[in-house]
């Protein structure tokens, strides 16, 4: 195409479109007219008073809920400090574990049933043997006064409560006699008995009631109690004295929502390994269906009595140590170290404030922020006596033995108590126990009984260092079968129980231990010594059923022989009766 005839049809191409433009600007103008004409006349139709040209075109109104349209409308206005400050205030403890309840074991109502009644007999249990008195608790979950829900009571014939402490133990969270002692006992927060009662309270409104008496001669007090959550403080519903025919003791009663099942994770199964653990218990469960099962005691002899000790100084921190030089009663910073913590002899305190370029004649609560940072350093870097270990008390390997034979019935068992050992300055020892054969499943994976202070842990197995450890435990060495990250498949019962003044749990309600290397590597020391006595019963067990299968295959063919080599050398009936004695004689005799 030539240059001209090129521009000749562009023009063209652009008078269309001009013409096509100009008629679609003339379409427009018209309607809009139209448009306006119609509006400004119904205008005038609504008011009189409007000038038609004041009149907007009308916008379609949006389709928005008016609360949804004020806050889209409105530019948002950010909150100020002020406004802020208006919204903050304390939260107390109580609140705090209402909203928060699953922290403390009450996510549904299965595992609060467990969770009440392990409160209240982890509770009986520490309180007599605090005492020196041989335990017998009662437990009875009796239907309640809904469908949905259970009253349970814990009777102990512990050495009872003072009058003036029950409202607080029972109505208060974090109020207790173990938090701030380092002493081995199953309790340890100060929540557990009042959180039972305040979740009672919150899912059936009813208060918790309880009876105690501390001696023969004195009256049982009754109490009825609510907490204030608000303020995490008692509320006195009922307060009397009452005629209760026991030496002393106490009794817990608490209304719940709650869902009764048996199985897994119930509460027969807490009962059943707390008796394994608690040989020297004697515990009776009336059942909401009213039967009675008893767990007998083993023994009669209690756990040995344990000492509470001092901290030590290698677990302490920094901000703790700070604390500690401001509260303590000592005069000087050598008998400061001496005297509140343990495993430090004057001699040691010495070194320390050297080391720490401080004067051993120092006040402690004079010590500066850098100052104690030094001594901090110093601490970490004298050489220190382990703690003490008498402040634990292990089951010991008889117990467990006799634990296990008392619940399981299997054909071999083993335990093992380590020496005691320290993690972050916190003593504790191990002890691990199996059971295998007899009467348990073997198909399907080893059951693992995790306890902490004796106390069974029914929930967050996978997250506990305990099961960690039995996984990370090549039991194939041990003739057992085993997945990679897996528990050892067969008929298996794994216990483990760790001892200590603090258990690290991984939450407040007690359910699986924090993976401490410390601790990983002394499970799996005890796991692997019980490993070894497996191994050597498993192989006699299958040298012993090998060695039958050939005795049963020779002893079959026996008689063919017999017969053949009487045919052979033609002997007699009598003779060849003879060979089969013979020939049985020289195989027993080579299996024995
Ligand atoms: N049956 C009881 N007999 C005697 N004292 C008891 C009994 N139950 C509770 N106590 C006392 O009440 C305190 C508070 O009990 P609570 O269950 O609230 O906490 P804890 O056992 O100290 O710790 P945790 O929260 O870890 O269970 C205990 O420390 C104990 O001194």
């Amino acid at each position: 195409m030539g240059r001209a005839r090129k521009k000749a049809a562009a023009s063209k191409t652009k008078a269309v479109h001009a013409k096509k433009a100009k008629a679609a600007g003339k379409a427009v103008k018209k309607a809009v007219k139209k448009a306006t004409k119609k509006t400004a006349k119904k205008a005038v139709r609504t008011s009189k008073k409007a000038p038609a040209e004041a009149v907007p075109l009308p916008l379609p109104e949006p389709q928005v809920p008016s609360d949804e349209r004020r806050a889209t409308d409105r530019p948002v206005r950010h909150a100020t400090a002020e406004d802020m400050a208006r919204g903050q205030r304390e939260i107390s403890v109580a609140e705090f574990f209402t909203k928060n309840r699953h922290l403390l074991g009450f996510d549904n109502p299965r595992k609060a049933l467990l969770t009440t009644i392990k409160e209240g007999v982890d509770n009986s249990l520490d309180a007599c043997e605090e005492a020196g008195i041989l335990p017998e608790v009662k437990v009875v979950v009796a239907p309640g006064s809904e469908e949905d829900r259970f009253r349970v009571t814990i009777e102990d014939n512990g050495p009872g409560i003072v009058k003036a402490q029950i409202p607080k133990i029972f109505a208060k969270l974090l109020y207790g006699s173990k938090f701030h002692r380092l002493k081995m006992s199953r309790g340890q927060q100060g929540i557990g008995i009042s959180a039972a009662g305040m979740y009672g309270q919150l899912t059936t409104g009813k208060p918790v009631s309880i009876t105690s008496k501390t001696s023969r001669n004195k009256p049982a007090h009754h109490y009825e109690l609510e907490i204030d959550t608000k303020k995490n403080e008692p509320r006195i519903i009922v307060d009397e004295t009452i005629d209760w025919p026991v030496d002393r003791g106490t009794r817990v009663e608490i209304e719940l929502e709650a869902k009764y099942q048996k199985g897994r994770q119930s509460v027969e199964e807490y009962l059943e390994q707390t008796a394994i653990a608690n040989p020297h218990v004697s515990l009776q469960f009336v059942t909401p269906e009213g039967e009675v099962k008893d767990y007998k005691r083993a023994t009669d002899q209690l756990p040995a009595e344990t000492r509470e000790i001092k901290p030590h100084p290698y677990g302490v921190e920094l901000g703790v140590l700070i604390k500690m030089l401001h509260d303590t009663k000592a005069q000087t910073l050598q008998s400061f170290l001496h005297t509140d913590f343990s495993r430090v002899s004057m001699r040691v305190a010495k070194q320390i404030s050297d080391a720490a370029k401080l004067y051993e004649r120092a006040r402690p609560s004079r010590i500066a922020r850098q100052e104690a940072d030094n001594l901090f350093k110093a601490i970490n870097r004298t050489k220190i006596m382990n703690p003490p270990t008498d402040c634990l008390s292990p089951i010991g390997e008889e117990l467990i033995l006799a634990g296990l034979k008392t619940q399981i019935e299997a054909d071999f068992y083993t335990a093992v108590t380590r020496p005691p050992s320290v993690y972050r300055g916190n003593p504790f020892q191990i002890e691990a126990g199996l059971a295998y054969g007899g009467s348990l499943q073997s198909d399907g994976l080893a059951r693992v009984l995790r306890y902490a202070n004796r106390v069974p842990l029914l929930y967050q197995q996978s997250a506990c260092a305990m099961t960690k450890s039995v996984i990370s435990t090549d039991w194939r060495n041990y003739a057992l079968q085993q997945s990679n990250g897996a528990l050892p498949s067969g008929p298996l019962i794994v216990m483990v129980h760790m001892a200590s003044v603090w258990v690290p749990f991984t939450s407040e309600s007690k359910e699986a231990v924090a993976h401490y290397p410390e601790i990983i590597k002394e499970v799996r020391l005890a796991l692997q010594e019980c490993g070894r006595r497996l191994a050597v019963f498993i192989r006699r067990r299958r040298k012993a059923a090998e060695s039958e299968k050939k005795k049963a295959y020779i002893q079959k063919y026996i008689p063919h022989v017999a017969i053949a080599l009487r045919e052979m050398l033609n002997l007699s009936e009598r003779q060849e009766q003879s060979l089969v004695t013979q020939l049985t004689d020289v195989l027993e005799r080579s299996r024995s």
